[in-house]
């Protein structure tokens, strides 16, 4: 879908992005990670043209970027970032239909997709979407601008810390909301962080990043279990690998099926991080695991938090 083949970029003489190479997958959700200046914005802008390289190829559905006009790639992607950019004197609904109505797409179509984005982002459309952005809090803008950026149904969704500057609880959400908006539409989504917790647990891939080169291109999984550097090691935080790998499982994937025990329960779609500390926190080797209606489907056992590493 996306592919960079020995991508440069330099602002003056200083080599911004170094001999880059990189194919993203449909459907994939690629996360670019790195410390502050390693090269990941410019190479997030580079795929919409907002930054253009100047070495190497970078390939849009098996054509180079610069054969598109710009207008017509940046509709086919869209983009979020953090300081929102939403217009102010526009509300909330026109915001969203901003591309859309480029597009020039009938009302009724724009009204009812304006609507369902509103719904997917949990922004009741009776109560938003006439208001302004400076009426709507940090979080609920960021919500706009991710609705903003899905709004005419783009092949690619490039989103720059789309999360920064939040507080965890909503933070947290709105990582849940993407989570499930990529699992729905499987689009290609390519999202900037600095935040290893936030790679860790949305990308199908994570591309970490070093002075503009490319340090490890893996799995979460193998980000924590095959580091490729003491870099990588140190960006992930040493002590905290077997945690990191609990949170990216399921108590679901782990539980024992046949075992029926009696207890406070944990969700089967808990992480085996969240089970480790309904361990703890209860005192207990084991615990139930429900549904989400509740219906007892299984149990938990330390020693299943064990192997994980295997
Ligand atoms: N327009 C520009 N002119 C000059 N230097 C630039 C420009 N844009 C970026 N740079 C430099 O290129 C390097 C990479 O910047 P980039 O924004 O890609 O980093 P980043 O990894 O996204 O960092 P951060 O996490 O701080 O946003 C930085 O050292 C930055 O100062």
């Amino acid at each position: 879908m996306i592919q960079f083949e020995q991508v440069g970029k330099r602002f003056g003489d200083f080599v911004a992005v170094d001999n880059l190479s990189l194919r993203l997958a449909d459907g994939e959700f690629t996360v670019l990670i790195g410390p502050s200046g390693s090269g990941k914005s410019t190479t997030l802008k580079m795929i919409n043209r907002l930054v253009e390289h100047d070495q190497g190829r970078i390939l849009f559905a098996g054509q180079e970027i610069r054969s598109f006009r710009e207008e017509d790639l940046r509709r086919r992607m869209g983009y979020a970032i953090q300081s929102i950019g939403l217009f102010p004197h526009w509300t909330v609904a026109q915001n969203i239909a901003t591309v859309p109505a480029l597009l020039k797409w009938p009302k009724a179509r724009v009204a009812a997709r304006v609507e369902e984005l509103l719904h997917l982002l949990g922004l009741p459309p009776a109560e938003f979407s006439r208001r302004y952005p400076h009426q709507l809090s940090g979080g609920q803008q960021q919500r706009v601008g991710v609705a903003r950026a899905l709004a005419a149904d783009p092949e690619v969704l490039l989103m720059d810390e789309p999360f920064g500057a939040l507080d965890p609880v909503t933070r947290s959400a709105l990582q849940t909301e993407i989570a499930r908006i990529h699992q729905v539409s499987g689009k290609a989504i390519v999202l900037v962080t600095h935040d290893i917790d936030e790679a860790l647990l949305l990308a199908d891939r994570i591309v970490m990043l070093d002075r503009g080169r490319v340090v490890q291109d893996g799995t979460p999984r193998q980000i924590l279990l095959e580091p490729a550097s003491d870099f990588v090691t140190s960006f992930v935080g040493r002590s905290e690998v077997g945690l990191k790998l609990l949170a990216l499982d399921q108590v679901a994937s782990r539980m024992r099926q046949d075992q029926h025990i009696e207890g406070p329960a944990i969700t089967g779609t808990a992480t085996l991080r969240e089970a480790l500390s309904a361990l703890i926190a209860n005192r207990t080797e084991q615990l139930p695991v429900v549904d989400e209606h509740g219906h007892t489907i299984g149990s938990i056992h330390v020693a299943d938090l064990l192997d994980i590493a295997a």
